[in-house]
């Protein structure tokens, strides 16, 4: 069966043109005027774009005591609702564990998805197994690694492992991901705070100042330089990040930054809420910011210093976040977001005129599928492609409300939000999975997107390595080798 897509304009992240889609076998078939398909899909006033990606979620995930509550099941059904069609999530082994066992369990959640997903490798702890099995993790498709700066204790890794694991990731022609906050300052500063009697929610975000984020992304984008590996910094949320990435990218350097939606729009007053769940529900790690944060963090999008915005999907319920009742440390740290990352970014970004609907498309699609590796199979709209797209309606509006989304919590951070831009329909593979609000997804159609080594920036890294790389200094009558 062959669906064709009329009367709307494409946008890429570098064109909009009007034309019709023809999407044959899950993939796009046609681009043109006056196409014919089986079904047709009225794209009238709407823009046809790639679906979005989300390269930042954590479904059904093991943290802080517990699971995050959306497994592979509910939060792909809430990216399609919100026109998401391919997530990347965490593949994350616990200390000793080794990292195909640890894929393992991750192939076997993923099984429900209702879209594409593909994976990155968290690496928690350091050693010989660690290091072998990353070739096999690489073979398997999966190219980037995600190194825990916090979380001392638990996922945090040393600057040596550090070092030693981005090299690897270098050589193996992947890229790394961290997160980066000092996590030994946030360990000193939680106890201070708890011994002092700050226990409530809004300590969280004392504990994580934005000094504690600029330091350990400097350093990150220093050790990954010296490594010779492309990094990708996740959920970048304050100037002090970004201005790393800023002056990293200024200097030539292969590194990205990834604001979240939730910190482009929501700021730290949110913590100083009476309601102790309010505040709960936001706690999330690096916190919510002051508005010169937010703006940092759009002006990095408009210049293109910061390249992705994606949401950190970790969402915990209330009675999880009660948790930490008594005791902030002990809340889960995370917050949802994957149904309304794009109308939120549509409506604070594009209807704003912060962002061009192109870039909207770059930040949100095009770019991380070109970094990850996957393009343009993901992130266009191209004949060819994977036909994971989002007729996009400029004029649909809602009111973003718990009792109506597709995630399993019960609140929703964005609650109450208007939000105007929304999916008119979303088509994950060709299949419609969404018509106007209303979901006809499938569990289980998802199918994970391998991703190959050595892209274009990895070998214009390596080349530019091998050249600059130390050599010994030839001298006559004296051997190099020193014997
Ligand atoms: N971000 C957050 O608070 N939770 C999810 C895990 C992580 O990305 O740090
Ligand atoms: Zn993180
Ligand atoms: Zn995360």
């Amino acid at each position: 069966m062959s669906t064709v897509i009329r009367n709307g304009t494409i946008v890429t992240a570098d064109l909009s043109w009007k034309a019709d889609v023809l999407i044959e076998g899950g993939r796009i078939a046609a681009i043109g005027e006056g196409l014919v398909g089986d079904e047709v899909l009225d794209a009238s006033g709407c823009y046809v774009m790639p679906g979005g990606i989300d390269p930042h979620t954590h479904l059904e995930m093991p943290f802080m005591g517990t699971y995050s509550a959306d497994d592979f099941e509910s939060g792909t059904r809430a990216a399609l609702a919100g026109g998401t069609t391919m997530v990347v999530d965490f593949a994350l082994p616990s200390p000793g564990q080794g990292l195909m066992d640890a894929l393992q369990m991750w192939d076997n959640k993923s099984g429900r998805a209702h879209c594409d997903y593909s994976f990155h490798m968290a690496v928690t702890w350091w050693g010989e197994q660690v290091f072998d099995e990353m070739a096999a993790v690489v073979d398997r498709g999966i190219t980037s690694f995600k190194h825990f700066m916090a979380y001392k204790g638990a996922l945090m890794v040393n600057d040596d492992e550090l070092f030693a694991s981005f090299r690897r990731v270098g050589d193996l022609g992947g890229i790394a991901l961290v997160h980066a906050e000092n996590g030994d300052v946030v360990a000193e500063l939680s106890a201070r705070l708890l011994a002092e009697g700050n226990v409530g929610p809004e300590a969280h975000a004392y504990s994580r100042p934005p000094q504690v984020e600029g330091e350990a992304t400097n350093r990150a984008i220093m050790v990954a330089d010296m490594a010779g590996v492309p990094l990708y910094v996740v959920h970048v949320s304050c100037e002090d990040s970004h201005e790393a990435i800023r002056r990293a990218r200024s200097q030539g350097k292969r590194v990205w930054g990834e604001p979240l939606i939730q910190h482009l729009t929501l700021d730290e007053s949110e913590y100083f809420h009476p309601d102790w769940d309010h505040a709960a529900r936001r706690v999330m790690s690096p916190p919510f910011r002051n508005k010169l944060h937010q703006d940092s963090l759009w002006a990095g999008l408009q210049s293109g210093s910061l390249s992705v915005v994606a949401t950190d999907h970790c969402a915990f319920t209330t009675e999880q976040k009660r948790y930490g009742v008594g005791d902030f440390t002990r809340i889960p740290n995370g917050t949802g977001g994957l149904e309304d990352r794009m109308p939120m970014l549509w409506t604070h970004g594009v209807a704003t005129g912060r962002l061009t609907p192109n870039e909207f498309v770059a930040v949100t699609s095009t770019n991380i599928a070109k970094i990850l590796g996957m393009y343009p199979k993901k992130g266009a709209v191209l004949v060819g492609s994977d036909a994971d797209l989002v007729v996009w309606d400029p004029e649909a509006e809602k009111t973003i409300s718990a009792g109506s989304q597709q995630s399993a919590i019960d609140y929703n951070v964005f609650e109450g939000q208007k939000v105007k831009g929304l999916p008119r329909f979303t088509l994950t593979r060709g299949v419609v999975a969404v018509t106007e609000g209303k979901l006809d997804s499938r569990e289980g159609h998802g199918e994970f997107v391998a991703r190959a080594p050595r892209g274009t920036v990895n070998r214009a890294l390596s080349a530019w390595k091998e050249l600059t790389a130390p050599r010994p200094v030839e001298r006559s009558g004296i051997p190099a080798s020193g014997v």
